[in-house]
């Protein structure tokens, strides 16, 4: 039978997302009454290749761009898509792309598209009365992912000393998604305890995760490592760590090294490291700690030192290009070619639809790359990614720490989908050791 439903309306409105800033929602109505809605989340350390969002402060649209992007959704992207079937989703998202025409969706915004195309897929699933998970999945959509669970932040989502943006806690090794996210929690409660005896802040960063002035990585870990001991695991066992170094932001053109301004100012003297000893510090720390992952461990365009650091440290890690990558499957395609990383983070609005996301990590699955779900530092209570993570089978999940509404909207929503497939659930990293 060929499923047919009409797309009526679209709509679109500036709501706010965690940060206090402005961002777009869009609704959308089928002729059978469904109205689907989706949020769109935005970045602080954005890669300079990304899709572009319209933003406010930007100097393209005079300070008006999330409204600008509402304007977009509710007058052009909404005569594109009016008439259309709903569940035609790559037809749609195709049409959103032409409707655009930049090469970056910088005409648009991303994230008036990127409101759109997600709004589709929700009220597609609800007309059909399936979750979204499975409407995007089919019914082999039933592993439920391992959460990276940032509870150190640093970098450019907090004003601490950390020069790295992510320290993550990963519950590798629990029979359930729940468990896991469990495990996780306690640690997370551990740690707040530690810091506190130690006159910390306990003060937390855009994702939730603590913002202690700490002198450096060796320091986060080790407090990753008493707080996962307190809690009763065994570093390295149960649970793995795992960071993202966000590189691109430490990366300096004029001094033409990576500049640590946080560790500079503890030790009162210029930190600076150059590619080669960017990866022996990750060396160095890999055999340190529990670590199993690493994101944006050298800058965005630095393709050559790439091939180095998966060279040195691919067989044993899991090395994620977030910014060097940016979700795209052209850049992922030139990395592929040049061995550089092994696996690759997948936020939808970094390309603008969910049927390009979606491109990216079947090229990546085919590849040998792991591909990683991951939110932004500035979300909604919107749950799509939770919902994508479980239908691609990616097996992780980067969504923060439990203690901010935003955060904790997707992991309910993935305990919501455990308890939904009940014992077809199936949870983790497919084979921890294998790294290509
Ligand atoms: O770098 C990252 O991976 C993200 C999310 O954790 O941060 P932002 O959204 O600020 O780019
Ligand atoms: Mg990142």
């Amino acid at each position: 039978m060929h499923q047919y439903s009409e797309i009526l309306d679209v709509y679109a409105r500036e709501i706010l997302d965690s940060r206090g800033n402005p961002t777009v929602e869009v609704e959308v109505l089928t002729e059978d009454g469904t109205v689907g809605r989706a949020s769109v989340p935005s970045g602080a350390s954005t890669g300079q290749y990304e899709a572009v969002e319209l933003r406010d402060g930007g100097e393209r649209y005079g300070g008006k761009g999330v409204q600008n992007a509402v304007e977009h959704v509710n007058t052009i992207l909404a005569d594109c898509i009016i008439g259309e079937n709903i569940y035609q989703q790559a037809e749609i998202d195709r049409k959103l792309i032409r409707a655009d025409g930049s090469e970056n969706k910088s005409r648009l915004g991303a994230n008036a598209i990127l409101g759109v195309s997600m709004a589709v897929a929700h009220a597609a699933a609800k007309s059909l009365e399936i979750p979204l998970f499975r409407y995007l999945g089919g019914s082999q959509a039933l592993r439920l992912p391992v959460p990276m669970f940032n509870v150190i932040n640093g970098g450019c989502h907090t004003r601490s000393a950390l020069d790295f943006q992510e320290f993550m806690l990963m519950p590798v090794q629990a029979e359930s998604f729940s468990e896991g996210l469990r495990m996780a929690v306690e640690i997370y409660h551990q740690l707040r305890k530690l810091l506190d005896e130690a006159g910390l802040s306990v003060a937390v960063g855009d994702e939730g995760g603590f913002a202690p002035d700490l002198s450096g990585a060796e320091e986060a870990f080790d407090y990753l490592n008493r707080a996962v001991k307190a809690a009763g695991y065994v570093p390295g066992e149960e649970i793995r760590f795992a960071m993202d170094a966000a590189a691109s932001e430490l990366w300096d053109e004029t001094r033409g090294a990576y500049y640590f301004p946080g560790e500079s100012r503890m030790k009162g003297k210029e930190i600076l490291r150059d590619t080669e000893e960017m990866i022996r510090y990750y060396q160095t720390l890999s055999e340190g700690f529990a670590l199993w992952s690493i994101e944006d461990g050298l800058d965005e365009n630095d393709w050559e030192g790439w091939g180095h650091l998966s060279a040195a440290l691919g067989k044993n890690l899991q090395l994620v290009g977030d910014d060097l990558f940016v979700t795209n499957a052209k850049r992922l395609k030139k990395g592929i070619r040049l061995g550089a990383a092994n696996a690759v983070l997948v936020k939808v609005n970094q390309i603008g639809t969910l049927t390009e996301a979606f491109e990216t990590m079947e090229l990546a699955g085919k590849n040998g790359y792991r591909f990683v779900v991951s939110h932004r530092s500035g979300e909604t209570e919107d749950t799509t990614i939770a919902d994508i993570a479980v239908a691609s089978g990616a097996g992780q999940i980067k969504t923060g720490a439990p203690c901010r509404g935003e955060r904790t909207a997707k992991y309910n929503r993935l305990l919501r989908i455990e308890d939904f497939l009940g014992g077809m659930a199936k949870y983790g990293v497919d084979n921890l050791s294998f790294l290509c």
